[in-house]
């Protein structure tokens, strides 16, 4: 897979050269390319922003520099996201569902925002979203761009160690917050792990796992739970 992202901060991606995204641009897994946008400025001054039309405080991206970096960086068959508070909202199946794409272009807007003719443009040549993770502001998609790579790149088949650590995780499969998690020693502070998870008996520790996760579910999420098919689990499970 391939993706691009496009920001006048490239530095703010240098996480993305760690870890295991770092390990999936070595190996070939990912290929990852950061792009300033003032690469596609036309001034001695690199200037990306302008007044906006209207007025109002701030400042807006222009569409010209924009352009000329987008005309450059998309390819056929790529996927513009832009990050926007006023975007989609990014999901675990958001996640899913590009990590089967082939390109991925994440443009990442500063100050008031992109001039909305970029969008509007590129929305009648290729797939375009806006994509937000979540009801705040932030002051720039960077943050967002890093969110979107890691949670995309970590579903690339060989990207992490063990491919079942990724089914039972929170808003997994089953739809569901994942269970608690315990390591050495048995007992912590006078906090002792769960019998159950020392028995052995792998049938209870699947079963106790399963509870606990409905349990944290519908104390945390109990939204995710009026999502979920009522067949798949039984309200007696919740007693506590
Ligand atoms: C500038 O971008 C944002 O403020 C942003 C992007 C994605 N999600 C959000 N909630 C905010």
């Amino acid at each position: 897979m391939r993706i691009d992202v496009v920001t006048i901060f490239p530095e703010y991606l240098a996480p993305l050269e760690l870890s295991l995204v770092g390990k999936a641009r070595t190996s070939g897994l990912l290929d990852l390319r950061v792009h300033d946008l003032r690469t596609w400025t036309d001034d001695r001054h690199r200037t990306v922003d302008d007044t906006p039309f209207g007025g109002g405080a701030g400042m807006v991206m222009r569409p010209d520099v924009w352009g000329r970096a987008l005309d450059d960086v998309l390819t056929p068959d790529a996927h513009l996201l832009v990050p926007s508070p006023a975007g989609a909202p990014f999901t675990q199946r958001t996640a899913e569902t590009w990590a089967t794409e082939q390109h991925l272009v994440l443009a990442c807007g500063r100050y008031e925002g992109i001039d909305s003719r970029v969008v509007e443009h590129y929305a009648a040549r290729t797939r375009v979203t806006e994509v937000s993770l979540g009801d705040y502001v932030l002051n720039g998609g960077e943050v967002a761009a890093l969110v979107v790579v890691e949670a995309v790149a970590r579903l690339l088949p060989g990207v992490v160690g063990n491919p079942a650590s990724l089914v039972e995780e929170s808003h997994g499969a089953a739809g569901l917050l994942e269970y608690p998690v315990y390591t050495k020693p048995p007992s912590w502070q006078g906090h002792d792990v769960p019998e159950v998870l020392l028995s052995g008996h792998h049938a209870r520790i699947a079963r106790w796992r399963r509870d606990e996760a409905l349990r944290r579910t519908a104390a945390r999420r109990p939204d995710l739970l009026e999502a979920l098919d009522a067949g798949q689990w039984d309200r007696h499970d919740l007693e506590v």
